[in-house]
């Protein structure tokens, strides 16, 4: 069996009289795509912005790549290997599809301040690397014709692949996609799901949170439901599907 990238256990988040989340885990194997859903409130986004270091937990504990790991805040996430997107798209508007993507990539960069505030050959090696490494991930998410275009100019589906190329930028360990077919009509969702598929194939691993039930279906090798902040399911698509307290959830709040 392929190695473990991520392993959370036993995570719990109370927002005043609410529990949000409790006792929460999973474990995402190299290559999986792994998916999270649930109805409207179930906890799918706060359990992101956990492993992502946005929100404290009260409890649990996460190992990444085999190591010990604590997400403390969103810089040192991105630093330990967990790139995310987000439901609500968080481009810098006013700069072009190539910068917004260069931005991501520096996360790796050697040279740091010094270097880049004295030009030195190091960090100007470092940045024709940067902007070519850019453009190929521009061209890998299908957008390349786009690099000189500012973000806000894209239309939704391809501001959402430029996301993803920003994300894919930092080298990520495990890339963390939530809802990317929000918003998108039926046949950008067809190439979003090749997309995913193809991050697959070159060997990464994905954590999905979607509400589209058909493409996490169709997409992950496991997944897990969430309902009230628990854990009601776990396991391959085909068995979460025929579960009785799943199918219970999404009848019971009207499905998605
Ligand atoms: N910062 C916060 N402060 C207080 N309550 C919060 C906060 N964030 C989330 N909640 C509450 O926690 C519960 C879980 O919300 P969460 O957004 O994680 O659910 P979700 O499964 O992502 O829902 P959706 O599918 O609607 O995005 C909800 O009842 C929500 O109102």
């Amino acid at each position: 069996m392929s190695e473990t990238i991520l392993k959370v256990q036993g995570v719990s988040k109370r927002f005043g009289g609410l529990q949000a989340l409790s006792d929460v885990g999973i474990e995402i194997r190299k290559g999986q795509v792994y998916g999270l859903i649930g109805p409207n409130g179930a906890g799918k986004t706060t359990f992101f912005n956990v492993i992502t270091g946005l929100y404290i937990p009260d409890a649990g504990s996460f190992e990444l790549g085999g190591q010990p790991y604590k997400p403390s805040a969103v810089h040192l996430v991105a630093k330990a290997g967990i790139a995310r997107t987000f439901q609500n798209i968080r481009l810098f508007a006013e700069m072009t599809a190539l910068e917004n993507v260069m931005v991501g990539r520096h996360v790796r960069t050697h040279s740091g301040l010094i270097g880049a505030v004295l030009r030195t050959g190091g960090f100007k090696r470092e940045e024709i690397e940067i902007t070519e490494r850019a453009r190929q991930l521009l061209e890998y998410v299908g957008i390349g014709k786009y690099a000189d275009y500012k973000a806000r100019t894209l239309s939704y589906g391809d501001q959402r692949r430029l996301e993803i190329a920003r994300a894919l930028a930092t080298d990520p360990k495990l890339i963390a996609l939530d809802e990317p077919a929000a918003g998108m009509n039926a046949t950008e969702k067809v190439v979003l799901r090749e997309l995913i598929d193809r991050i697959r194939r070159d060997g990464r691993t994905i954590l999905l949170i979607e509400h589209d039930v058909k493409l996490v279906m169709g997409l992950c090798d496991r997944v897990t439901v969430l309902d009230y902040g628990k854990q009601i399911a776990e396991g391959t698509p085909a068995d979460v599907q025929k579960n009785e307290k799943v199918i219970e959830a999404y009848l019971g709040t009207g499905g998605h």
